[in-house]
């Protein structure tokens, strides 16, 4: 039992025992299994802290990211709208009031330019909340052409955004450009006094505290108007009107200040009401803003609202909820100065238009096949005025008294045409008939070696040598035959047609100006009569000017066609019609440019720009006449001008130049730049000056010792006695062939003239060939130029009073020419009989007398009156007309009123009339 009991205890304790090995395996593989557990745990929450680190860390880069996006993107849209903030409101609209200044005042704005915003303050916008992001923008306002304004809240600071936004438009147009109309029925105007200037110059007008309905029914009115006859259903705005059609603005803005109180602006009238909203409907299309104060507008889009709050910033409807920090209002004193600166200003008119803006954008681009189109000046608007010549418009004629600035609008009006028209499309001839020296700048002088391109002649100085002017109108006669030839060839009738024919020909338009030229003479008055009549069709036009009315008297005498376009300066007469009396009023430096022969529905005042004709000042030093460079002895007979048109001149000295150094005017610097451009080859512009004594050219005097006499002698040397006033320039010829009557009597007792014309005559004859010279000086006045010449010839003879015999005895016949130069024959009657017989057969022999008497009766005396025959020329200095009758071949004397430094040249074998001539100074230099 007791075993039995210990084995049941010996196997329960074996049990227990196991039991125990195995409660103790499984407690240490569930503490095992735990700690496994717990670390993981631990992992598990060391991972998630790890997370939990790393987004954040993600997270804030994340932000850091978007916020430094964001904030180089607002600043980035920050300068954007500043930007365009600058740009919508420019100077005047924006700049703040220590540095105001009107826009136009600094070069703008352009004619017609539209218009901007107006700053009325300034926006502060912080996109996060940190100051870091905080910009200021201007806070700006539509107006012109943008909006009414209604303006509500504390009364001072809305009249300050009033103030300000008057200030600002006005500022940024031309004066002239905004009209201001003000009803203040409480404070009678006082609102807005320091505008007051503005009314000195009808920009400013204030409504009486009746005068509401009147006012809004003349803006109806108004509005009405301007969409019929000048929108007239083509533009939808006069801004859209103004940006399609250059030029300015064709109706100014009309700003409609309304300073109401609420309580008058609830009793408006019914009527009052609706015009009010149509006008506030309609308004700004036709120019026409209302800035409120105290009325509601309604809710139109045209109305911009702006809403003072008792703190004292505003919000706009155009601008948002953003607050507006208002900007103080303009200085009452800026006000007053800047209103009667802009009155000043439009009583000045618009400024006065200069020489270059006359010129196109390129020069020489315009083609003159349909007629010459350019302007002249400025009208009173400011804008150019052109004037046209063409077929049917095609002369013009200038007046104006004296210094009224005929010359400057010749100069301004040619500088327009020559920048427009290439030598090939404008050939300009220039004639002027006043001792001024009008046109002197337009060919070359020292220092100044340029000339106006399309210039092909200019007559200058002109009152003493109208044979000039005549010769001129001559050649353009010629020109006209050979156009119409030309014409004629290709079946045309019209310039524009010969061009289109001949594209290939040199068909320029040519304009000739005649400044104060004298029409007395018959021959002239045919002439200009053929190229007015005829000229247009060739495109010839004439510019006549004249000082007085006897110029347009004569144009009506004469009943030359073609002159509609008229000019007239300040006080001119008799050049716009009868009854026309604007040419009386318009002040100096303008000019009545008229198009319909002066009738007074035609009238265009222009402002004209200064060509700075004043460097034109005569100059006391006459210069070198022209050349021709061809050698002597080889000209036919009575044709001593070879080569065309033009002819070609030693530049030299020219009355009228601005010294070397001295600053260029505007006309001398356009014509540079034209000259800079000229073509190839162009050849400078024949000119002569009435001023200037031609010095015997180098060709014409004899280059050294004697030629030898076995040398060619000519059959009929030429003696060069002067230079002709002819369009081609060149020398009087006289032809000293074996002919009977071969001799020259110089006549008058300019002792120094007579001189000089032996003296070019005896020396151009030594230039030609071998030749004997005899002088003969029998008279005291002449013996230093006498002694001067015989010494210059390369051999010479000498005779005086004692020795004279020798000179019939010495008469050897010879193979080569025997030139007699007498000097006074009058004085030695003894040797009369010698004389008249050296005269009647010398020719023949080769031996030719060119002699000098004081006057005709001396000469009569010495040859007697059959005598006269044998002096088959003459050339006559200061003997009047009738007295040269008896050596002239037609009853009466020729007509020759005598004038210093000119001479009547005739030779019976080759001239149906004389023709005058400018003795050539010889020796200029004292001896
Ligand atoms: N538009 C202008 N602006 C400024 N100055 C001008 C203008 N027109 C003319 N002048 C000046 O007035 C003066 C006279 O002008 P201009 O010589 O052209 O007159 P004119 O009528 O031809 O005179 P004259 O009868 O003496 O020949 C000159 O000094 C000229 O510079």
């Amino acid at each position: 039992m007791g075993n039995h009991r210990n084995a049941l205890v010996a196997a329960v304790r074996q049990e227990l025992a196991e039991a125990r090995g195995t409660a103790r395996a499984v407690l240490a593989a569930a503490e095992s299994a735990r700690g496994e557990s717990q670390r993981r745990r631990q992992l598990v929450r060391e991972a998630y802290a790890t997370c939990l680190t790393q987004l954040a860390e993600a997270r804030d880069a994340a932000r850091r990211d978007i916020l430094g996006r964001f904030r180089s993107e607002a600043r980035r849209l920050t300068g954007i709208v500043e930007l365009a903030a600058t740009l919508c409101a420019a100077g005047a609209a924006g700049a703040p009031w220590r540095t105001w200044t009107p826009t136009w005042n600094t070069g703008g704005p352009d004619r017609g330019a539209s218009a901007g915003l107006l700053r009325i303050g300034t926006i502060a916008y912080d996109p996060d909340g940190t100051d870091r992001t905080r910009v200021t923008l201007p806070a700006l306002l539509p107006l012109l052409d943008g909006a009414h304004l209604e303006l509500g809240g504390e009364q001072s600071a809305v009249d300050g955004i009033i103030s300000t936004v008057l200030l600002r438009a006005l500022g940024t147009t031309r004066p002239g450009e905004v009209h201001v109309t003000v009803f203040d029925p409480e404070q009678l105007g006082g609102t807005l006094a320091a505008f007051g200037p503005l009314g000195n110059a009808g920009l400013l007008s204030l409504v009486g505290p009746g005068g509401l309905g009147a006012l809004l029914d003349g803006l109806v009115e108004h509005i009405c108007r301007v969409n019929e006859t000048v929108l007239a259903g083509e533009y939808g705005s006069l801004a859209a009107l103004t940006a399609a059609t250059p030029g300015p603005r064709p109706e100014p803005w009309r700003l409609i200040v309304l300073l109401v109180d609420p309580a008058t602006a609830a009793e408006l009238p019914a009527s009052q009401r609706a015009q009010l909203d149509r006008i506030v409907r309609t308004g700004v299309g036709c120019g026409v803003h209302l800035v409120v104060r105290g009325l509601d507008l309604g809710t139109q889009p045209t109305v911009a609202r702006v809403g003072v709050r008792d703190d004292g910033t505003a919000v706009s409807s155009s601008i948002g909820d953003l607050p507006i920090r208002l900007d103080a209002p303009p200085p009452a004193e800026r006000i007053a100065g800047f209103c009667r600166a802009a009155t000043e200003h439009l009583h000045a008119g618009p400024p006065t238009a200069r020489l270059s803006d006359l010129e196109p954008e390129k020069l020489w681009t315009e083609s003159s096949a349909y007629g010459l189109l350019a302007p002249i000046g400025a009208g009173p608007d400011g804008a150019l005025v052109e004037v046209l010549l063409d077929d049917h418009r095609p002369h013009a004629l200038i007046g104006g008294p004296p210094g009224s600035g005929r010359t400057n609008l010749v100069y301004a009006w040619l500088a327009s045409l020559a920048a427009r028209y290439g030598p090939d499309e404008l050939a300009v001839y220039l004639l002027d008939g006043t001792d001024s020296g009008s046109f002197a700048q337009c060919v070359p002088g020292p220092g100044e070696p340029d000339w106006l391109p399309q210039l092909h002649l200019a007559g200058i100085n002109l009152t003493g040598d109208p044979e000039f002017g005549l010769a001129v109108l001559r050649h353009l006669g010629e020109e006209l035959r050979h156009r119409a030839q030309a014409a004629k060839r290709y079946g045309v009738a019209t310039l524009a047609e010969l061009r289109t024919e001949d594209p290939g020909g040199q068909w320029p338009r040519i304009v000739a100006v005649l400044d104060e030229f004298p029409p007395e003479a018959a021959e002239v008055v045919a002439l200009l009569a053929d190229l007015a009549r005829r000229g247009p069709a060739q495109g010839v036009h004439l510019i006549l000017t004249t000082q007085d009315p006897a110029g347009a008297e004569f144009l009506r005498d004469a009943g030359l066609p073609g002159f509609q376009l008229r000019l007239a300066l300040p006080k001119a007469e008799g050049i716009l019609a009868d009854g026309n009396l604007a040419a009386a009023v318009i002040p100096r430096f303008h000019a009545v440019v008229n198009t319909d022969a002066g009738s007074a529905s035609a009238n265009r005042i222009v402002r004209l720009p200064d060509a700075g004709t004043q460097l034109a000042a005569p100059r006391a030093d006459p210069g070198p006449q022209p050349v021709l460079p061809e050698s002597p002895g080889h000209l036919p007979p009575g044709d001593p001008t070879p080569g065309p048109l033009p002819g070609y001149q030693t530049p030299g000295p020219v009355h009228g130049y601005p010294a070397p150094g001295s600053t260029r005017s505007a006309w001398r610097a356009l014509q540079h730049r034209l000259w800079r451009e000229r073509p190839d080859g162009a050849v400078p512009p024949r000119w002569f000056d009435g001023h200037a004594v031609p010095r015997l050219p180098e060709a014409y005097r004899p280059a050294g010792q004697a030629p030898d006499s076995t040398a060619r002698v000519g059959c009929s040397p030429g003696a060069v006695l002067g230079e002709r006033v002819d369009v081609p320039p060149g020398p009087a010829r006289l032809r000293l062939g074996r002919m009977p009557g071969r001799n020259l009597a110089v006549l008058g007792s300019r002792t120094a003239e007579a001189c000089d014309v032996l003296a070019a005559a005896a020396l151009s004859l030594a230039a030609q060939g071998p030749a004997r010279f005899s002088v003969a000086c029998l008279h005291p006045a002449a013996e230093r130029a006498a002694t001067r010449l015989a010494g210059e010839l390369p051999q010479a003879d000498w005779y005086d009073h004692d020795t004279v015999a020798g000179l019939f005895d010495n008469l050897v016949a010879a193979d080569i020419p025997h030139y007699v130069l007498g000097y006074g024959f009058g004085a030695a009657p003894a040797y009369r009989d010698r004389l008249r017989a050296l005269l009647a057969d010398g020719p023949e022999r080769r031996v030719h007398v060119l002699a000098w008497w004081r006057s005709v009766a001396r000469l009569r005396e010495t040859l007697g009156g059959a005598g006269l025959d044998r002096v088959g020329a003459w050339v006559a200095l200061d003997v009047p007309g009738p007295e040269l009758s008896p050596l002239f071949p037609h009853t009466g004397g020729p007509a020759w009123s005598p004038r210093p430094r000119r001479a009547l040249f005739f030779d019976r074998s080759v001239h149906r009339f004389p023709e005058v001539i400018i003795p050539y100074e010889v020796h200029s230099d004292p001896t």
